[in-house]
């Protein structure tokens, strides 16, 4: 009988995350009357549903209250504001997430700004985002953080490592360049008018790709035993017509060039929910510290 090994190539993100959640779980053991986690999507979003769907599981693993609010698409700005505000109030209201993104005549960086940065759980207020600048990462943006997290797994020291970020999307890209500063790394920055992203990606130690296109990320574009972060989130239809989600990265022959990669499902998706979580425990911390809960 052949035996299958398991592929030590491979990040496995569910491992992290399980981690993650585990040391969320003793913290909320030793509360009692914490507030709920509430998540809220405004109109019919499909690529938020996975997310919030996990979000929900993660909470539960970690014993955190949570809350799914879906808000009609014909919302007004005004009132969706004025719900946040509500929410900034409601003390049985431990943080809130926004997911995007949102309708075309919603200003999603206003509503961001709304949240109080006590109840900022994705860290996307400017505040809270800002604060990245001078290396506090506490509460960070969500995936960035994950892509960070899942680097350190690889046991590469961020100290000098050379990394290429693909994507600079304010909520992926930029902070996680940002954070990937803060550890010591050296971070080329590469989007769309990057004259050849190839060029900078062959040359790097670690690739982290957000750029939202299935299968951009080829073998000749990595050097050989290089880590490759895969934080892409696609939804195909596969030959037999079903949908399913792959990432930025060819991850079969990627596979056969990197010395790590992080399989999309089971990667960075998994470690972004627990780290919404573990956000939200930071924020119960500091809310506890400022005298806003006891
Ligand atoms: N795993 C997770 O937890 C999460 C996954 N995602 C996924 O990550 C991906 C990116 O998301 P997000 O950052 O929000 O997306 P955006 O569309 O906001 O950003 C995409 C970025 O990729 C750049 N880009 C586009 N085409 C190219 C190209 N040909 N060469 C180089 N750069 C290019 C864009 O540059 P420019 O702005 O210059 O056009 C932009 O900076 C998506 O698949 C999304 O679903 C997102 C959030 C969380
Ligand atoms: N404000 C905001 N912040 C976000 O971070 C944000 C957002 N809006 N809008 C949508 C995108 C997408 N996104 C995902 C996160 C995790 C999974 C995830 O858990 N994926 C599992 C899927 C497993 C399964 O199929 O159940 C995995 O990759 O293994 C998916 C998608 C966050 N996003």
């Amino acid at each position: 009988m052949t035996q299958t090994l398991p592929d030590h190539r491979l990040i496995d993100g569910r491992n992290v995350a399980r981690r993650i959640l585990a040391e969320c779980k003793d913290y909320t053991d030793e509360q009692n009357n914490l507030g709920r986690l509430v998540s809220i999507c405004i109109g019919d979003v499909p690529e938020t549903e996975v997310y919030v769907r996990n979000q929900a599981r993660g909470a539960e693993r970690a014993g955190l209250p949570f809350e799914q609010v879906n808000w009609d698409a014909n919302i007004t700005q005004d009132e969706a504001k004025q719900i946040i505000q509500q929410m900034n109030d409601d003390a049985s209201i431990l943080g809130v997430i926004i997911q995007r993104p949102a309708p075309a005549h919603i200003n999603i960086r206003s509503l961001q700004s709304a949240v109080h940065p006590l109840k900022d759980v994705e860290g996307m207020n400017p505040a809270s985002i800002g604060n990245i600048v001078y290396s506090d990462v506490a509460l960070a943006p969500c995936t960035a953080a994950a892509s960070v997290e899942l680097i350190k797994e690889t046991g590469l020291n961020l100290e000098g490592l050379e990394v290429v970020m693909i994507g600079h999307s304010e909520i992926v890209g930029k902070p996680a360049a940002m954070m990937l500063m803060a550890e010591g790394a050296t971070v080329t920055v590469c989007h769309h008018l990057t004259r050849s992203v190839a060029m900078h990606s062959r040359r790097a130690d670690v690739v982290v790709v957000a750029v939202g296109i299935a299968g951009f990320l080829g073998p000749d574009m990595i050097k050989p035993g290089a880590a490759v972060i895969d934080i892409g989130i696609n939804q195909i239809t596969d030959e037999d017509g079903n949908f399913k989600i792959v990432g930025d990265v060819q991850t079969q022959a990627v596979t056969e060039v990197a010395g790590w990669i992080t399989p999309v499902p089971g990667g960075v998706g998994p470690v972004t929910v627990a780290i919404l979580i573990r956000n939200a425990i930071v924020a119960h911390k500091r809310q506890v510290a400022a005298g806003w809960i006891s």
